[in-house]
């Protein structure tokens, strides 16, 4: 594509301040390590004090055969002594989604994005699953990766990087996909990774608190998951909002000025509200009023809070265009997300086992809550935190373990490149109850084996994960792994008579 021809694909307000010369671009790169000859390479400024700059790798990129240049406005390169033309922005990284956008071209048509502090991935998957049963050709792109799985699609993110996410799009298109619900993290939203993109409808499941080690306080973190609403949702877009958020009114209103047709969902009176909720053995009940009219639903999934993200998931299909009856008819149907209240086994003594992907306070108060109606006895929680996040959740998230769970067990989750001893100490110094363990498989065997008959044990923060990250390593663990192979202990221990305990490193407590 000739370089012009991109330009001229931008937005007017989008164009590029200054633009020297022109030339073909065979294809776009954020990284030099990716560039290939003929690519345009975007030199981004680091979006954290910690984080690389783009500009550090321009002769790498041009050594590479890079055709021409993104860089940030003001930004001197003249020792670089680039010999292709050179693109200067304000804003590299949302220059660089929008060409990405305008050099893939095509994106399924039905595309949705949820955003919130936690239920993205549940309502992503959920708006899926309907999609599917209702006949279409659709994906989910987010925590989980891409579903359904493809060679080569983004994996490491929850919202990928701009080039990463335009190229999947158009993969997508290309194989006739028509639906697509994907996440858009705060990160990804702050860091313009999703502009160019064309949703049909937006989602904003709840608000409270995660990630100010990157955006500093709340009001940042709203601000930048308010731009799915302000920015990117076309004039006229649906907004499903969740009207039991205290940002409510704020939202709705921010999407009345941008001509958003609004969906309200919740246990508020709204247009899908959960009047009543009844846990089952097999998942639960619902009175649902949707659009003031009554329905009775069953689901079977396990947790009041995926009555909620269900809500957000039938307002997203709403504003792709398919009918309430028909949406509704798919729900008693829809089947649970992986490492999201996930029912794992149930030990020898009689003890349930539940792996949950809660690392926030909020979620891990919506898990214990969730759970505590199937727990006949007492409600166990192994919980940890993660390093090199927000270090304000460990406190919060610890005690409120230890406050809601009878026993709350303290342990590792990603540890990254912070002191696990460290990370643990922050959670424990809110939770005078909780028992500390210095090693998560070691906590998780301890907590399966002090399970009685009518036990509850919820293991949260890794849920679908499959690696404990340690320093730069990433080591192999899957909670579900490691859940079964305790209550599997449990069962030889009965039979023989072994004591498992042994396995636990218990620093304090019982
Ligand atoms: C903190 C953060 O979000 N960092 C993102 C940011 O990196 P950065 O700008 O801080 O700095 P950098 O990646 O070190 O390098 C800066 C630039 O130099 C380039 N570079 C770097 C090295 C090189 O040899 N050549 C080169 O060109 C890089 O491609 C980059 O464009 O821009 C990069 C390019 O888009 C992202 O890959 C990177 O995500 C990192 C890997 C990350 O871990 N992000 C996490 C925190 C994240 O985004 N999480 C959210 C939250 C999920 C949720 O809880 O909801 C997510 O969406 O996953
Ligand atoms: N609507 C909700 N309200 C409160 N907590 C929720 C809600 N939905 C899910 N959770 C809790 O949050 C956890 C994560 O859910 P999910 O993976 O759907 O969120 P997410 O927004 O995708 O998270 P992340 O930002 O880490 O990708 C769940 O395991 C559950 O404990
Ligand atoms: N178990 C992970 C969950 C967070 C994953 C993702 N939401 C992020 O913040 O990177 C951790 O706390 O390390
Ligand atoms: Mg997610």
């Amino acid at each position: 594509m000739r370089l012009d021809d991109l330009l001229s694909q931008l937005p007017e307000n989008y164009r590029p301040i200054e633009n020297h010369g022109n030339g073909d671009i065979t294809g776009l790169s954020l990284d030099s390590r990716k560039i290939k000859p003929g690519y345009l390479f975007a030199a981004l400024p680091p979006s954290t004090d910690s984080g690389l700059d783009g500009c550090d790798f321009i002769s790498q990129a041009l050594k590479a055969g890079a055709g021409a240049l993104l860089v940030p406005a003001g930004k001197d390169i003249s020792d670089c002594e680039p010999q292709v033309p050179v693109i200067t922005s304000p804003n590299p990284r949302q220059v660089i989604a929008l060409m990405a956008a305008a050099f893939s071209a095509q994106q399924p048509e039905n595309l949705v994005a949820i955003t919130g502090t936690n239920g993205k991935t549940s309502v992503a998957t959920f708006t899926r699953q309907i999609w599917e049963k209702l006949g279409h050709k659709a994906a989910s792109l987010g925590t989980l990766g891409l579903y359904p799985p493809q060679p080569n699609a983004p994996a490491a993110l929850t919202t990928p990087d701009s080039i990463e996410l335009f190229t999947c799009l158009k993969g997508l298109s290309e194989q006739d996909f028509t639906h697509l619900a994907l996440e858009a993290s705060s990160h990804g939203l702050d860091q313009y990774r999703l502009d160019g993109l064309k949703p049909k409808a937006a989602a904003f499941t709840n608000l409270s608190q995660d990630h100010l080690d990157y955006h500093k306080d709340m009001e940042s973190y709203l601000q930048a998951k308010l731009r799915l609403f302000e920015n990117l949702l076309p004039e006229g877009g649906t907004a499903v909002l969740n009207a039991d958020m205290l940002e409510f009114d704020q939202i709705r209103s921010i999407c009345e000025k941008r001509k958003h047709k609004i969906i309200s969902y919740g246990h508020n009176i709204s247009d899908l509200q959960v009047v009543e909720q009844r846990p089952t053995t097999d998942g639960q009940e619902l009175k649902l009023s949707l659009f003031g009219k009554t329905t009775h639903l069953k689901l079977t999934l396990t947790g009041s809070f995926q009555a909620g993200n269900i809500m957000a998931s039938v307002g997203l299909a709403l504003g792709c265009g398919a009918s309430l009856p028909a949406i509704v008819d798919t729900l008693p149907k829809l089947s649970g997300v992986p490492g999201r209240a996930e029912k794992v086994g149930t030990s020898a003594k009689g003890g349930t086992v539940y792996v949950d992907f809660a690392h926030t306070p909020d979620a891990v108060e919506a898990i214990i809550n969730a759970l505590r109606p199937h727990t006949r006895k007492k409600l166990s929680i192994v919980v940890g935190c993660g390093g090199d996040r927000d270090p304000g959740k460990r406190p919060l998230m610890g005690g409120i373990a230890d406050k809601l769970a009878d026993r709350a067990y303290i342990t590792d989750d990603n540890p990254r490149s912070e002191d696990p001893a460290s990370i643990r100490a922050q959670a424990m110094s809110a939770a005078p109850n909780a028992i500390e363990v210095n090693d998560r498989r070691k906590a998780i065997f301890k907590a399966v084996s002090d399970l009685n008959d009518g036990d509850l044990l919820i293991i949260a923060g890794k849920g679908h994960e499959s690696g404990q990250i340690i320093g730069d390593k990433v080591l192999p663990f899957d909670d579900r792994d490691v859940a079964r192979e305790a209550i599997a202990a449990t069962l030889q221990e009965e039979n023989s008579g072994t004591d498992i305990k042994n396995e636990t490193g218990v620093t304090n407590g019982t």
